[in-house]
């Protein structure tokens, strides 16, 4: 087998591998296609890739011998790949019970400790907690989340719950090539140009809210608002037409109930329980979408220009002439809606309170702003919103110290070898991808904890680094330009006219993302000179 041992140094840079090994072994070892082959071969005969398979069998794919394997998903002495068999395990985390209570009240700092010096970590099932190896490293995390073949969500897509609540048809749920297929159909509703047709939309429901907020008089909890805020932002820009306040206040209260059922367990549909109503809350969402999809399907074949995200859905065809099911359609709004909602109004309430602890960052945003007044008038157009590398620096610092996504998890779909080690079909991949935004290279030696925006600013800081808040790979966030595109519409409306205060003094609990206790009770007033400022 010696002569067989990978070039570790190539397996390392090259992320996943299922089974690689040198030039002069080729001859008498199995290749990724012909693992491949015998794993097609037995699905279409019906064989579980993981029943037992002897050496006979083996033989006929690559005129290779191979060990008898009972089981492809216990461990790595049991893969067929004998470059599989010869890698070793991660080390154990070995925690004993109270720093697994650490790794629920405080992740990151339980990840940092069960890290160590490595790269990667197993860590055994424990107080209901699955077991998983946790990758300490981005190069590992970026391998993991772009490995679509080798790799799965199935995790979430086993959530019941989960699962039921937001549609087996929606992106988050469906597995390759069906992921890549929908994909490429709902993209184009986030090119540029479809952000472009949207953005006065955007803008007319921020200076809505912040108009609000300065005729309130007295403070109002930003948290609660921004919630709403982004509701109202992202309903508008997926159906693509203004609502009227009372509408949107029912919708709100459905979207409310629906996500409750995302926290119940366990999920029993009973009239009573929080999955029940969330269920009966989603047949009622699910009808408003189905009315919204027939007036938009009849609009556009009376030739209208129709503005929105479903729009785009609606219109979008295949090479063959096949559109997305009015099932697909509903399952991926709801995914919308659940995937651009809390994101954007977590990080935005945490961009609030950066702001304020930092005056000098305050001021910095309104000298761009003031820049950009000065050189485009006041309208906001995509082109506007590109040209604001301070606002960008705020959400990126932002989600740098409170990334609103903890983690994500992944499944190996197959037997893999990962950073030199050997990871069985079947386990659990976790990127802590808070820590990793922590433990970038790029700021060993500054303060990792202090809100600095001028760090993104550098030539080191403009690149993606460790940080992975959107994500990495096919699953990249679909959302990321509609995102950006809100939050620097909050941020140059806010900078061109208004002064805000909020009460920071308050301990922050982890939710969806971090969020104060206190809601952050903001006072917002207009600025004498705002009236040059007004945007829409
Ligand atoms: C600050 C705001 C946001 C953050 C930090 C964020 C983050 C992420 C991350 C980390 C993922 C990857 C999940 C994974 O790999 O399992 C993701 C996926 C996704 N996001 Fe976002 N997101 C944000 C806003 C939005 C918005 C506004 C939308 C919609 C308009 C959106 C739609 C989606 C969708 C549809 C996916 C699934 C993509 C797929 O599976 O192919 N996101 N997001």
């Amino acid at each position: 087998m010696s002569t067989c041992r990978p070039q570790q140094s190539i397996l390392r840079s090259s992320g996943i591998s299922s089974c690689t090994l040198p030039r002069q072994c080729l001859a008498r070892a199995p290749t990724i296609a012909t693992l491949r082959t015998r794993r097609a071969g037995r699905a279409a005969r019906g064989t579980p890739d993981n029943a037992t398979t002897s050496a006979a069998e083996d033989l006929t794919d690559g005129g290779v011998s191979l060990p008898t394997t009972t089981t492809s998903s216990s461990s790595s002495a049991g893969s067929s790949c004998p470059f599989l068999a010869g890698l070793p395990s991660p080390p154990a985390a070995g925690s004993p019970w109270y720093t697994r209570l650490q790794q629920l009240s405080h992740p990151e700092q339980w990840q940092r400790a069960a890290l160590g010096s490595h790269s990667m970590v197993s860590v055994p099932s424990q107080l209901g907690l699955p077991a998983a190896y946790l990758l300490g490293t981005a190069e590992l995390a970026k391998a993991v989340l772009a490995g679509e073949g080798d790799i799965t969500l199935q995790g979430v897509q086993r959530n019941y719950g989960f699962a039921t609540l937001v549609g087996q048809h929606s992106l988050l749920m469906v597995q390759e090539p069906r992921h890549k297929y929908l994909r490429n159909l709902i993209m184009p509703a986030f090119s540029p140009e479809a952000i472009e047709r949207l953005t006065p939309r955007m803008v007319a429901v921020v200076s809505r809210y912040l108009d609000a907020w300065a005729a309130a008089g007295t403070p109002v909890l930003a948290a609660q608002e921004l919630k709403a805020l982004t509701f109202d932002f992202i309903y508008a820009v997926i159906l693509g037409r203004d609502y009227e306040q009372q509408q949107l206040q029912h919708m709100r209260q459905l979207y409310g109930t629906w996500a409750a059922g995302l926290q119940d367990w366990p999920f029993l549909q009973l009239p009573f329980t929080r999955f029940g109503k969330a269920m009966a809350a989603r047949e009622q969402l699910m009808e408003l979408f189905k009315a919204a999809i027939a007036e938009t399907r009849a609009l556009l074949q009376q030739g209208q220009e129709v503005p929105g995200i479903l729009a785009s859905l609606v219109s979008a065809v295949d090479e063959e002439g096949n559109r997305l099911s009015e099932v697909e359609l509903c399952d991926n709004l709801m995914l919308l809606i659940l995937a651009g909602h809390d994101t954007s109004s977590v990080t935005l309430t945490n961009i609030l309170a950066n702001l304020h602890n930092h005056p000098a960052a305050m001021q910095q945003l309104r000298q761009e702003q003031q820049a950009l007044l000065a050189r485009h008038g006041s309208q906001l157009s995509t082109g506007v919103l590109r040209e604001m590398p301070y606002a960008e620096a705020v959400i990126r610092e932002t989600l740098r110290l409170r990334n609103v996504v903890p983690g994500l998890h992944r499944v190996a779909a197959r037997d893999i070898e990962l950073g030199g080690y050997a990871v069985p079909a079947g386990t659990m991949l976790y990127s802590p991808l808070h820590l990793l935004n922590k433990s970038d290279p790029r700021w060993a030696g500054d303060d990792v904890e202090a809100f600095r925006p001028e760090r993104m600013m550098t030539a080191e800081g403009q690149k993606g680094g460790w940080q992975l808040s959107f994500g990495h790979g096919p699953r990249f966030c679909a959302g990321y330009l509609v995102a950006m595109a809100e939050m620097k519409v909050l941020l140059a409306l806010l900078a061109r006219g208004y002064d805000f205060e909020c009460d920071t003094d308050t301990q922050w609990v982890q939710q969806v993302g971090q969020v104060p206790a206190n809601h952050l009770p903001m006072t917002v007033t207009r600025r004498r000179d705002a009236a040059a400022a007004t945007c829409v």
